[in-house]
């Protein structure tokens, strides 16, 4: 018989301890330590922390927008099934366009992915949002754009895309955009969909 943990709340517990003794989270403000420490339990990256970067008021800005109802706009489907319905204060709609039958086409017409071609489906809900990207920098650079071009703002950005092309770069770019769009990043290669979900399941509740 193999002997391991079976009790959920045990582990959830055992997890967040873990986690709090090996992160070096002193660094960080209260509403962003609590969400680095789930960022880290979706990962399993207790060193995350050393890659975060955000603005002063991005946990304190999404929290707020979602809880007057703003909509969560997410990249990837990935995303979007990470969230945990029940901690959203309030019933809050999570969106996901890039499934749309129109996408194709218009990311052909457009010259780039899908991830990226999805978002000019967001554009009547992009007003207050708290947008989410855990996979797909072209379509957080499509979101810069998209800012540039005089699109609605929303009210902060989990920009967490992963991988070897444009995903550093794309946060990078989020961070220092002349917006002053607020964020949270992990800087480099590193993020996620896992990732920007968990991220948003903490900002979604104070809870662990
Ligand atoms: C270049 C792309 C990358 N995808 C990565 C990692 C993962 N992607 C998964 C899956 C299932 C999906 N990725 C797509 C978004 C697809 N991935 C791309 C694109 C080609 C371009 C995106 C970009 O560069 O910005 C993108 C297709 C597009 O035209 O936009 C996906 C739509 C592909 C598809 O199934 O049709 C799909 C999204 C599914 C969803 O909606 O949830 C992986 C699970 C890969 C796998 O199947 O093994 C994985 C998930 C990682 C995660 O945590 O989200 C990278 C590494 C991000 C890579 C971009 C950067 C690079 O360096 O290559």
């Amino acid at each position: 018989m193999h002997q391991y943990e079976k009790d959920g709340p045990a582990i959830y517990r055992q997890s967040f301890a873990t986690i709090r003794a090996e992160a070096d989270l002193a660094g960080l403000p209260a509403d962003v330590s609590q969400v680095a420490v789930r960022m880290i339990h979706a990962c399993g990256m207790v060193d995350l922390v050393r890659d975060l970067a955000f603005s002063p008021n991005a946990v304190a800005d999404a929290r707020a927008a979602l809880r007057s109802g703003a909509p969560i706009l997410c990249d990837v489907a990935m995303v979007a099934s990470g969230v945990t319905r029940k901690r959203l204060p309030a019933d809050n709609d999570v969106v996901c366009t890039l499934s749309d039958p129109s996408v194709p086409e218009l990311a052909a017409k457009m010259g780039t992915t899908r991830s990226a071609a999805a978002l000019e489906l967001w554009r009547d809900r992009m007003e207050g949002a708290v947008v989410a990207v855990g996979n797909a920098p072209t379509a957080l650079f499509r979101l810069l754009e998209m800012i540039e071009e005089g699109a609605p703002r929303p009210a902060a950005v989990i920009g967490v895309p992963v991988g070897f092309v444009g995903a550093m770069e794309s946060k990078e770019a989020l961070a220092e955009h002349p917006s002053g769009l607020e964020h949270l990043i992990v800087r480099g290669r590193r993020g996620g969909s896992a990732i920007a979900a968990a991220a948003l399941n903490a900002i979604a509740s104070e809870e662990e």
